[in-house]
């Protein structure tokens, strides 16, 4: 590879600001959304873009931005850019460098940060791509805007959600949004054309208390254990279809444990000699888009968490399951959807190869612009690069992150020109 010398003054200019972007600590519980407003709108405005900062939520803590490039006919609909402010913690102990240092190992090129794949590449990706096609005297027909929102890794109530609802949102006219995806393994760009559902499902189970050395049928810890077999092992059946190959990641149902609470704290850790009489488990729980939600809903209530088992559930559906006209939440990719080959040209145009397009195994903010019958793919322009999301180590390699602003300038090129 070549040495970071190789790399041209903008180029070394362009990973420095995505290093920046990077430092500003915008993880969860307590996203510093000022700090990301105030690096970006100055960045924006640097380049001629217009902006605005929309609120949706009474003390103003979770600005939502909208850049906006005006297009020479404003009267088509509108192009829109989507990016998610907000990024998940990190655990720093257990990373290489430092989550929020941006460090960029000089061996390998990658960038080490928490939000560095998921998604704090595409505003800069989308800025610079925008830079280098007004450098190049391009004008768009369409108009494109960027929104930069709060909340996405926490459901969006007070972001996308309220955004897509809203007269501001109306007033865009968009015809069709990008939103983030995932890395690819291989050298073909992935897209995604559905997300999966995303709901939570908590179980709880009562049962009779009791010394912790007697023996006795239905304590609740045991009921619990009853309910965690029955998942686990419709878990195994979904998992094996992706195992096989049969389903991609996407298109099955997932049910991931992600908390357990039982027993009695004490202050060496927990009672050890009392059998609690009540349990808890809590699941992150997704369903492809097409997903039958009555069929798992009477499965839930009947097989795994059963009443009669002294098992109580609740679940929380996150964001809408259907669109407006009661159908599953997909965006075409076929001739039906003319933004959809607009998009395939542009990447090929961009010398990239596309994979077969995927529904999402996680979930994004394009389902609520899905909901609203306006056509989204998820698409973040990372080939070659391991699937690092909310995970430890995430990273991106700088040249994967310099490519991907060309390829955004080939799609803003082919989609704000587009006439349809
Ligand atoms: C809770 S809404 C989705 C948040 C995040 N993008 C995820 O897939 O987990
Ligand atoms: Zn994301
Ligand atoms: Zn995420």
């Amino acid at each position: 590879r070549p040495a970071a010398g190789a790399f041209t003054e903008l180029e070394s200019a362009q990973i420095g600001r995505f290093q920046d972007y990077l430092r500003i600590r915008t993880a969860h519980p307590s996203p510093d959304y000022a700090g990301a407003a105030a690096f970006l709108l100055p960045y924006a405005a640097s380049l001629g873009l217009r902006a605005a900062t929309l609120h949706f939520t009474p003390c103003k803590s979770k600005p939502l931005l909208l850049l906006t490039w005006p297009g020479t006919d404003p009267s088509l609909p509108s192009l829109l850019l989507n990016s998610h402010l907000d990024s998940v913690p990190a655990e720093p102990e257990q990373w290489l460098h430092p989550p929020f240092a941006a460090h960029r190992d000089a061996a390998t090129g990658r960038v080490y940060a928490r939000g560095a794949q998921d998604d704090k590449c595409l505003p800069i990706q989308y800025l610079e791509a925008i830079r280098g096609l007004r450098d190049a005297g391009f004008a768009p027909t369409r108009t494109l805007h960027i929104s930069l929102v709060p909340d996405e890794e926490i459901g969006g109530a007070d972001g996308f959600e309220k955004f897509a609802q809203s007269e501001e949102f109306r007033d865009l006219n968009v015809g069709f949004m990008l939103d983030e995806g995932q890395a690819s393994l291989t050298d073909e760009f992935r897209v995604f054309y559905g997300d999966r559902l995303v709901w939570r499902l908590i179980v709880k189970a009562t049962g009779a208390p009791g010394h912790g050395s007697k023996l006795f049928d239905g304590a609740a810890v045991e009921n619990l254990m009853d309910c965690v077999e029955t998942i686990a092992g419709f878990r195994e059946a979904q998992f094996g279809m992706v195992k096989s190959g049969k389903r991609g990641p996407g298109e099955v149902v997932s049910v991931n444990p992600v908390y357990m609470k039982a027993g009695t704290p004490s202050p060496t850790g927990f009672v050890m000699n009392m059998q609690p009489s009540e349990a808890e488990v809590g699941f992150d729980f997704r369903l492809p888009p097409t997903e039958d939600v009555e069929h798992i809903i009477r499965r839930i209530k009947e097989e795994w968490a059963p009443a009669h088992k002294n098992l109580t559930y609740k679940l929380m559906q996150k964001g809408p399951t259907r669109d407006l006209a009661g159908r599953p939440m997909v965006t075409p990719t076929n001739a039906s959807n003319p933004w959809w080959s607009v998009f395939e040209q542009a990447i090929i145009s961009a010398g990239g190869k596309l994979a077969k397009p995927e529904i999402l195994s996680s979930t994004t903010d394009s389902r609520f612009i899905r909901q609203l019958g306006i056509p989204a793919l998820g698409f973040s322009p990372m080939t070659n690069t391991p699937i690092l999301l909310h995970d430890n180590n995430e990273f991106l390699e700088d040249k994967v992150f310099l490519r991907g602003i060309k390829v955004y300038e080939h799609i803003i090129r082919a989609l704000s020109s587009f006439k349809g």
